[in-house]
Protein backbone atom coordinates (compact mmCIF):
# COMPACT_ATOMS: atom_id res chain seq x y z
CA UNK A 1 0.00 0.00 0.00
CA UNK A 2 1.27 3.27 -0.88
CA UNK A 3 -0.22 6.47 0.28
CA UNK A 4 1.09 10.11 -0.67
CA UNK A 5 0.50 13.59 1.23
CA UNK A 6 -0.03 16.40 -0.82
CA UNK A 7 -0.56 20.01 -0.32
CA UNK A 8 0.58 23.33 0.06
CA UNK A 9 3.18 24.75 2.21
CA UNK A 10 2.31 24.71 5.85
CA UNK A 11 -1.00 22.20 5.43
CA UNK A 12 0.35 20.06 7.97
CA UNK A 13 1.65 17.21 5.74
CA UNK A 14 4.74 16.35 7.78
CA UNK A 15 2.32 16.26 10.90
CA UNK A 16 -0.43 14.32 9.76
CA UNK A 17 1.79 11.76 8.07
CA UNK A 18 4.06 11.05 11.14
CA UNK A 19 0.96 9.96 13.04
CA UNK A 20 -0.68 8.21 10.50
CA UNK A 21 3.17 6.39 10.44
CA UNK A 22 2.34 6.22 14.11
CA UNK A 23 -1.19 4.59 14.07
CA UNK A 24 -0.37 2.36 11.62
CA UNK A 25 2.56 0.98 12.98
CA UNK A 26 0.73 0.76 16.14
CA UNK A 27 -1.49 -1.85 14.53
CA UNK A 28 0.90 -4.29 13.46
CA UNK A 29 2.10 -2.72 10.02
CA UNK A 30 5.46 -2.06 9.10
CA UNK A 31 5.77 1.42 7.75
CA UNK A 32 8.27 3.26 5.18
CA UNK A 33 7.62 6.84 6.17
CA UNK A 34 9.68 9.15 3.63
CA UNK A 35 9.16 12.34 2.22
CA UNK A 36 10.07 14.41 -1.24
CA UNK A 37 12.69 16.39 -1.71
CA UNK A 38 14.34 13.41 -0.30
CA UNK A 39 17.11 13.19 2.80
CA UNK A 40 19.78 12.37 0.17
CA UNK A 41 22.57 14.39 -1.53
CA UNK A 42 19.85 14.58 -4.69
CA UNK A 43 17.12 16.15 -1.88
CA UNK A 44 19.93 18.53 -0.38
CA UNK A 45 20.78 19.64 -4.35
CA UNK A 46 16.99 20.21 -5.59
CA UNK A 47 16.16 21.90 -1.91
CA UNK A 48 19.22 24.27 -3.05
CA UNK A 49 17.78 24.55 -6.23
CA UNK A 50 14.64 26.23 -4.70
CA UNK A 51 16.84 28.29 -2.72
CA UNK A 52 19.01 30.15 -5.38
CA UNK A 53 15.55 30.46 -7.59
CA UNK A 54 16.92 28.14 -10.26
CA UNK A 55 15.08 27.99 -13.79
CA UNK A 56 12.12 26.20 -13.46
CA UNK A 57 12.79 24.07 -16.17
CA UNK A 58 15.91 22.88 -14.34
CA UNK A 59 14.21 22.67 -10.87
CA UNK A 60 12.13 20.23 -12.38
CA UNK A 61 14.59 18.37 -13.84
CA UNK A 62 16.15 18.07 -10.80
CA UNK A 63 12.75 16.97 -8.25
CA UNK A 64 12.61 14.07 -10.97
CA UNK A 65 16.18 12.57 -11.00
CA UNK A 66 15.20 12.61 -7.17
CA UNK A 67 12.15 11.41 -7.42
CA UNK A 68 13.75 8.05 -10.32
CA UNK A 69 15.87 7.25 -7.30
CA UNK A 70 13.10 7.71 -4.53
CA UNK A 71 10.87 5.63 -6.93
CA UNK A 72 13.81 2.45 -6.52
CA UNK A 73 13.64 2.76 -2.77
CA UNK A 74 9.63 3.07 -2.85
CA UNK A 75 9.65 -0.22 -4.90
CA UNK A 76 11.69 -1.90 -2.53
CA UNK A 77 9.76 -1.33 0.65
CA UNK A 78 6.66 -2.53 -1.09
CA UNK A 79 7.88 -5.56 -2.07
CA UNK A 80 8.99 -5.73 1.26
CA UNK A 81 5.67 -5.29 2.28
CA UNK A 82 5.43 -1.98 3.84
CA UNK A 83 3.17 0.60 3.96
CA UNK A 84 4.70 3.33 2.03
CA UNK A 85 3.52 6.52 3.40
CA UNK A 86 5.66 9.64 1.54
CA UNK A 87 4.97 13.08 2.30
CA UNK A 88 5.43 15.04 -1.44
CA UNK A 89 5.29 13.37 -4.37
CA UNK A 90 4.98 13.68 -8.09
CA UNK A 91 1.90 15.89 -7.73
CA UNK A 92 4.06 18.42 -6.15
CA UNK A 93 6.13 18.78 -9.23
CA UNK A 94 2.65 18.82 -11.55
CA UNK A 95 1.00 21.91 -9.28
CA UNK A 96 4.51 23.53 -8.18
CA UNK A 97 6.62 23.08 -11.45
CA UNK A 98 3.13 23.65 -13.30
CA UNK A 99 2.49 26.55 -12.03
CA UNK A 100 6.00 28.19 -12.40
CA UNK A 101 6.22 27.04 -16.06
CA UNK A 102 2.75 28.45 -16.90
CA UNK A 103 4.78 31.48 -16.88
CA UNK A 104 6.55 30.07 -19.98
CA UNK A 105 4.07 28.39 -21.58
CA UNK A 106 0.03 27.41 -21.42
CA UNK A 107 -0.15 25.15 -18.45
CA UNK A 108 -2.20 22.08 -20.30
CA UNK A 109 1.27 21.92 -22.21
CA UNK A 110 3.71 22.16 -19.56
CA UNK A 111 1.51 19.56 -17.53
CA UNK A 112 1.61 17.29 -20.27
CA UNK A 113 5.27 17.51 -20.71
CA UNK A 114 5.72 16.82 -16.50
CA UNK A 115 3.46 13.80 -17.13
CA UNK A 116 5.56 12.31 -19.99
CA UNK A 117 9.00 12.83 -17.59
CA UNK A 118 7.59 11.01 -15.10
CA UNK A 119 5.74 8.56 -17.41
CA UNK A 120 9.31 6.30 -17.30
CA UNK A 121 9.46 5.77 -13.51
CA UNK A 122 5.64 5.94 -13.31
CA UNK A 123 4.88 4.22 -9.86
CA UNK A 124 1.11 5.65 -8.88
CA UNK A 125 0.08 5.48 -5.22
CA UNK A 126 -2.82 3.37 -3.93
CA UNK A 127 -4.04 6.90 -2.16
CA UNK A 128 -3.32 10.24 -2.80
CA UNK A 129 -4.49 12.80 0.47
CA UNK A 130 -4.50 16.27 -0.42
CA UNK A 131 -4.78 18.73 2.74
CA UNK A 132 -6.59 21.77 1.62
CA UNK A 133 -5.61 25.07 3.75
CA UNK A 134 -6.05 29.08 3.16
CA UNK A 135 -2.46 29.76 1.92
CA UNK A 136 -2.39 32.54 3.86
CA UNK A 137 -3.42 30.30 7.03
CA UNK A 138 -0.33 28.10 5.60
CA UNK A 139 2.58 30.73 5.21
CA UNK A 140 1.61 31.59 8.70
CA UNK A 141 2.88 28.18 9.51
CA UNK A 142 5.90 28.26 7.89
CA UNK A 143 8.79 30.75 7.87
CA UNK A 144 7.57 34.25 7.91
CA UNK A 145 9.69 36.51 5.86
CA UNK A 146 9.43 39.95 5.03
CA UNK A 147 6.35 40.80 3.42
CA UNK A 148 6.62 41.39 -0.16
CA UNK A 149 8.11 38.11 -0.65
CA UNK A 150 5.43 36.78 1.64
CA UNK A 151 3.06 38.08 -0.34
CA UNK A 152 4.24 36.99 -3.59
CA UNK A 153 4.45 33.17 -2.17
CA UNK A 154 0.93 33.37 -0.65
CA UNK A 155 -0.35 34.59 -4.37
CA UNK A 156 2.17 31.72 -5.87
CA UNK A 157 0.48 29.29 -3.21
CA UNK A 158 -3.06 30.23 -4.20
CA UNK A 159 -2.06 29.30 -8.05
CA UNK A 160 -0.47 26.38 -6.43
CA UNK A 161 -3.59 25.00 -4.85
CA UNK A 162 -6.06 25.72 -7.54
CA UNK A 163 -3.65 23.55 -9.70
CA UNK A 164 -3.54 20.98 -7.41
CA UNK A 165 -7.50 20.82 -6.82
CA UNK A 166 -7.66 19.98 -10.66
CA UNK A 167 -5.36 17.18 -10.38
CA UNK A 168 -7.72 16.04 -7.53
CA UNK A 169 -10.79 15.55 -9.96
CA UNK A 170 -8.08 13.92 -12.84
CA UNK A 171 -6.47 11.85 -10.26
CA UNK A 172 -9.52 11.25 -7.64
CA UNK A 173 -7.52 12.66 -4.68
CA UNK A 174 -9.23 12.54 -1.16
CA UNK A 175 -9.25 16.00 0.31
CA UNK A 176 -9.13 17.02 3.80
CA UNK A 177 -9.80 20.48 4.73
CA UNK A 178 -6.98 21.68 6.76
CA UNK A 179 -7.87 25.02 8.41
CA UNK A 180 -9.72 23.46 10.83
CA UNK A 181 -8.14 22.34 14.26
CA UNK A 182 -4.96 19.01 13.33
CA UNK A 183 -6.44 17.07 15.53
CA UNK A 184 -9.81 16.88 13.54
CA UNK A 185 -8.00 16.96 10.39
CA UNK A 186 -5.89 13.78 11.92
CA UNK A 187 -9.68 12.54 12.86
CA UNK A 188 -10.56 12.66 9.06
CA UNK A 189 -7.44 11.28 7.36
CA UNK A 190 -7.26 7.97 9.73
CA UNK A 191 -10.96 7.16 9.38
CA UNK A 192 -9.77 7.66 5.33
CA UNK A 193 -6.96 5.19 5.85
CA UNK A 194 -8.24 2.63 8.20
CA UNK A 195 -11.67 2.25 5.78
CA UNK A 196 -9.05 1.50 2.94
CA UNK A 197 -6.42 -0.90 4.78
N1 LIG B 1 -4.51 22.83 10.30
C1 LIG B 1 -3.57 23.17 11.18
N2 LIG B 1 -3.91 23.58 12.42
C2 LIG B 1 -2.96 23.92 13.32
N3 LIG B 1 -1.64 23.87 13.09
C3 LIG B 1 -1.24 23.47 11.89
C4 LIG B 1 -2.17 23.10 10.86
N4 LIG B 1 -1.47 22.74 9.78
C5 LIG B 1 -0.16 22.87 10.11
N5 LIG B 1 -0.02 23.31 11.37
C6 LIG B 1 1.25 23.58 12.06
O1 LIG B 1 2.09 24.22 11.12
C7 LIG B 1 3.42 23.73 11.21
C8 LIG B 1 3.83 23.16 9.86
O2 LIG B 1 3.13 21.96 9.63
P1 LIG B 1 3.74 20.79 8.77
O3 LIG B 1 3.08 19.52 9.18
O4 LIG B 1 5.24 20.84 8.80
O5 LIG B 1 3.21 21.23 7.32
P2 LIG B 1 3.75 20.86 5.89
O6 LIG B 1 4.54 19.59 6.02
O7 LIG B 1 2.50 20.68 5.08
O8 LIG B 1 4.56 22.06 5.46
C9 LIG B 1 3.44 22.71 12.34
O9 LIG B 1 3.95 23.35 13.49
C10 LIG B 1 1.98 22.33 12.49
O10 LIG B 1 1.68 21.98 13.83
C1 LIG C 1 8.52 17.46 -4.08
C2 LIG C 1 8.42 18.88 -4.58
C3 LIG C 1 8.50 19.96 -3.71
N1 LIG C 1 8.42 21.23 -4.18
C4 LIG C 1 8.54 22.39 -3.24
C5 LIG C 1 7.44 22.54 -2.24
C6 LIG C 1 8.08 23.26 -1.09
O1 LIG C 1 7.89 24.66 -1.26
C7 LIG C 1 9.55 22.92 -1.23
C8 LIG C 1 10.12 22.10 -0.11
O2 LIG C 1 9.27 21.02 0.20
P1 LIG C 1 8.90 20.67 1.71
O3 LIG C 1 10.13 20.55 2.52
O4 LIG C 1 7.97 19.51 1.69
O5 LIG C 1 8.11 21.98 2.16
P2 LIG C 1 6.91 22.16 3.20
O6 LIG C 1 7.20 21.27 4.38
O7 LIG C 1 6.94 23.63 3.54
O8 LIG C 1 5.64 21.79 2.51
O9 LIG C 1 9.69 22.21 -2.46
C9 LIG C 1 8.27 21.49 -5.54
O10 LIG C 1 8.22 22.66 -5.97
N2 LIG C 1 8.18 20.43 -6.41
C10 LIG C 1 8.25 19.13 -5.99
O11 LIG C 1 8.17 18.20 -6.82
Amino acid sequence: MFIVFEGIDGSGKSTIARRIAKHLSSLGHDIFLTEEPTTTWMGKDVRRAIEEEKNPLSQALLFFADRAEHVEAIKKNLEDGKIVISDRYVYSTFAYQGAQMEKLMPLDKALKWLEGVYEPMRLDPDMVILLKIEPRRGLDFVNTRDFKEKFEREEFLERVQDIYMDLADKYGFFVVDSNRNLNEVYEDVRKIIDDRI
